[in-house]
């Protein structure tokens, strides 16, 4: 296998910044991926996450820095960048009076897939979630969860070559989510990049290569679960909660629950 240092990498960002006014959401961010990489890229909320996958889907486009995707400058090669790209949002908006196979069909053609190929994945990517008997059903009906898998399928489908997720198992019975863990690391084994955003830390441990964790738009940690663990806990959660200095979460629950008294 080539050595990692020769891959282009799947995803560079050379100092990137992102201001609103006065306010620095992402403050100097660095970080190469390399293909067939599972990204955890974890953080409070208000710490940057988001804002970060809005610029690499092209939907902020302006901030300050460099990032290239596959080797192409996302400022100068946007278009060609987001045929690449499939990108999982939590919660978008679904046409729900559409069945998931119209809507399918729609996101394919924004991706030139013909009909009948959206038709052939959509069937075996839906069955895979249990889906099979509602393709052609309206979607005003379905749960949060049905709507969800069926973006997770919407975001796939065209095979792109790095899948952006941002809490992409919001709303997933468990067995939904067993199976997306299991897709998500044969993807990256087929090579496949992913930048997987979530606060679900036990799946966040589970799946990814390597975790990256960012507070106050700063990297604060990034490495493997392992190495991570060096810094002290042995859970995510525990590491997620030293590092970002929350030492006192029961003091806070309390006070919440307190707000009840006179
Ligand atoms: N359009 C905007 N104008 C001003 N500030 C913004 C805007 N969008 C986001 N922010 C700020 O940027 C910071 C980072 O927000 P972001 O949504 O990236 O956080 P996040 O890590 O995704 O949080 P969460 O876990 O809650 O989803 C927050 O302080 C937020 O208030």
């Amino acid at each position: 296998m080539a050595s990692t240092h020769t891959m282009t990498p799947a995803v560079s960002i050379r100092h990137l910044f992102k201001r609103y006014g006065d306010k620095t959401v992402l403050h100097d961010i660095s970080l190469d991926i390399q293909p067939g990489q599972i990204i955890g890229y974890i953080g409070p909320n208000g710490a940057g996450k988001s804002t970060t996958v809005k610029i690499l889907t092209g939907l902020i486009p302006d901030f300050e820095g460099e990032v290239t995707i596959g080797g192409m400058d996302l400022r100068t090669h946007a278009q060609d960048i987001k045929r690449t790209i499939g990108y999982i949002p939590e919660n978008a908006e679904i046409y729900d009076v559409l069945t998931p196979m119209e809507y399918l069909t729609f996101t394919g053609r924004l991706y030139d897939l013909s009909p009948t190929m959206v038709r052939e994945r959509a069937e075996r990517m839906l069955t895979a979630f249990g889906l099979q008997d509602v393709l052609d059903q309206r979607m005003d009906t379905f749960s949060k969860g049905m709507k969800q898998k069926v973006l997770i399928t919407s975001g796939i489908m065209h095979n792109p070559s790095l899948i952006i997720l941002d809490e992409p198992l919001s709303g997933l019975d468990a067995n939904a989510v067993i199976v997306m863990k299991e897709v998500m690391s044969r993807l990256a084994r087929e090579g496949k990049t992913l930048f997987y955003c979530s606060h679900m830390m036990d799946v966040v441990e589970k799946v990814s290569d390597r975790i990256m964790l960012i507070n106050h738009g700063t990297v604060i940690a990034d490495g493997t679960f392992e190495e991570l663990k060096q810094t002290g806990g042995d859970t995510l959660e525990k590491i997620f909660a030293h590092l970002t200095g929350e030492t006192n979460l029961e003091g806070a629950a309390d006070q919440f629950v307190t707000a009840f008294e006179p």
